[in-house]
């Protein structure tokens, strides 16, 4: 046993099994599965060559029949379209003089190299199992491996969320969780529903899970149904497929029901990118070196069917009229007022920020008001991964809370009920929420509300700002990395600020550097992480944006709720 076969069979192979190649003579497979994956170990003509896929690049499987008769390969590394004719293990359309069983097994294996040309390829494995007389028993064989696969598949999941819901009896199978994906037919440039179409579905029939799909009608519509609907019923994941504004409705919507916190904790949140910006799913791939940029969708929809998740920062901000939960960024001057003012280039995409950027550099505006930040000591401040998850009561009280930090309860409660932005988009009909219907929970503040002063030991800059923008994740757009050293559970807001004084050269470098993350060390750019902040504007002069989105302008606050969200991403 060479060193690769060892690495993936040790201590021992579950199922094994020979096939033969009947188009090379005297070549012989022999494929070995194990926990770690599959080994596959040709021989032909005495020379042994050994290929494996990993575990964890198999999505699925499933057990075919064949609908001709001349078969005549026993697997096929490729995608390539061969003679092989098959149907489903229940379909009426079958060969009855064949009594082959086969089971197909997809894997998206990362085809490494330099940065640009490392991507996930699709391979699919096709084993064929006749050893006895009747269809009946070579079926059962096939079933013995893919629920063997299945099953390994399931325990991987296990060993990476111990905790979890699935623990308890309520479902027997971690990969059987529905999921429900919420679908923005409005987003970016309007091709959601034929990227679901063409490129999701056929992943997640590959890894035959089980989802049920909402298109939404209108804006808000996102956030009603999750506020609304029983969504313990898609305890295997909350998923869209748009851009980062219908995943802030969703986790608004999510915080506008009194079982926030359970949700929060059992849930797993997830995007497809078809948004313009689409900053949080770019900021997952990067956080494990996933090739994005390459399918964005693929590696996307790779995370969700694979089930696996990590913590996330979210965000509590309060402005003077509402409370709002963030995962991506909040802005004020310049970088918000492009993203708002160039929704009407929506039709070019990504390319509108750009666009709008140079405009707006030539009649560049001030801002005048107060900015205030508690930094974080990041060389004795604790890391994120020895930090607490705090819990909450069903009134918002912070349990596990030491006393010095104790919060404060009712900040959020004074807000009452509270009225709905509506954004404009063309062809759309809106719906509002029903004043004093709607009622924020989730977790209450441990800052001083925003009409007392910050306490000592913020920091305090007043003046004029060309923009004030803080980012939680990487990136705020697939081109854009915003803050290059976040994680996304470090329990920062990388909060950046830009004083009117700054020279045209040095925002001009500060600009060009998003897209490499040079930026943060620029001249007149103040970088840095807190664990909260405010803002106190003195004239309505510019946007104010939260994830993009367009809020009523105010004086705002924010603070960090550490590792508060669960997100599909690709955890080894
Ligand atoms: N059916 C719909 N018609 C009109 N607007 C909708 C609809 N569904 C959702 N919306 C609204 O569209 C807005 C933008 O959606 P989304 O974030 O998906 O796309 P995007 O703005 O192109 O992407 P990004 O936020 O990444 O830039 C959201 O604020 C959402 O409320």
């Amino acid at each position: 046993m060479n060193e690769i076969e060892s690495d993936y069979i040790s201590p021992s192979p579950t199922l094994e099994e020979t096939f033969y190649i009947l188009s090379k003579r005297n070549a012989v497979y022999r494929v070995k599965l194990s926990e770690k994956g599959l080994c596959m170990i040709k021989e032909v003509n005495g020379n042994v060559k050994t290929e494996t896929i990993a575990l964890e690049d198999i999505i699925g499987c499933r057990c075919m029949r064949s609908k001709r008769f001349d078969q005549k390969c026993i697997w096929h590394p490729t995608s390539r379209k061969g003679n092989l004719k098959v149907v489903d293990e229940n379909s009426v359309d079958w060969d009855e003089s064949d009594v082959s069983a086969y089971l197909y097994i997809y894997a998206y294996v990362l085809k490494k190299g330099k940065v640009k040309s490392k991507k996930r390829e699709r391979i699919v494995i096709t084993l064929r199992f006749r050893s006895y007389d009747r269809y009946e028993d070579n079926m059962k064989e096939a079933q013995k491996w893919k629920v063997t696969i299945k099953y390994f598949m399931d325990c991987a999941l296990q060993r990476c969320h111990p905790l979890s819901f699935y623990n308890s009896e309520k479902t027997s199978l971690l990969g059987d969780a529905k999921v429900l994906f919420i679908l923005n037919p409005k987003s970016g440039v309007g091709k959601a529903r034929e990227t679901f179409q063409n490129k999701v579905v056929p992943l997640l029939t590959e890894g035959d899970l089980n989802y049920d799909l909402h298109v939404t009608r209108h804006a808000h519509d996102a956030r009603n149904i999750v506020r609304t609907q029983n969504m313990w019923q898609y305890i295997g994941g909350i998923v869209v497929i748009g851009g980062d504004g219908i995943l802030y409705e969703v986790i608004n919507g999510l915080m506008e029901r009194p079982d926030w916190e359970s949700l929060f904790a059992e849930l797993k949140l997830g995007v497809i990118p078809c948004g313009s910006g689409n900053g949080l799913a770019k900021s997952l791939s990067y956080a494990f070196s996933e090739p994005y940029d390459h399918c964005p969708i693929l590696v996307s929809t790779l995370n969700v069917v694979r089930g696996m998740s990590t913590p996330l920062d979210l965000v509590r901000v309060e402005t003077e009229n509402q409370v709002l939960f963030s995962f991506l960024s909040i802005g004020w001057g310049l970088l918000s007022d492009v993203d708002i003012e160039s929704e009407r280039l929506r039709a070019l995409g990504a390319q509108r920020f750009t666009m709008w950027t140079i405009g707006k550099l030539v009649t560049l505006k001030s801002h005048r008001g107060t900015v205030s930040y508690l930094p974080i000591d990041q060389e004795s401040d604790t890391p994120s991964s020895t930090r607490r998850r705090l819990h909450f009561d069903s009134e918002g009280d912070v349990r596990s809370m030491a006393s010095e930090d104790a919060g404060r309860r009712d900040s959020f409660y004074s807000v009452g009920s509270r009225k709905s932005n509506y954004l404009s988009a063309a062809g759309s009909s809106y719906e509002s929420l029903a004043e004093d219907a709607v009622r924020t929970f989730g977790p209450p503040s441990r800052i001083p509300p925003l009409d007392q002063p910050v306490p000592s030991d913020w920091k305090v800059v007043k003046g004029d700002f060309v923009m004030v923008h803080a980012s939680y994740p990487t990136h705020l757009m697939t081109d854009c990395i915003f803050a290059p050293d976040a994680k996304l559970d470090d329990g920062c807001i990388w909060l950046c600020l830009i004083k009117s004084g700054i020279s045209r050269t040095h925002l001009f470098q500060f600009l060009i550097g998003m897209s490499s993350g040079t930026h943060t060390n620029v001249s007149d750019v103040i970088f840095v992480p807190v664990s909260a902040f405010r803002i106190e504007p003195e004239t309505p002069s510019s946007h104010l944006t939260v994830d993009g989105e367009l809020i009523k302008h105010s004086a705002l606050q924010a603070e960090i709720l550490p590792a508060m969200a669960n997100v599909f991403a690709r955890v080894q």
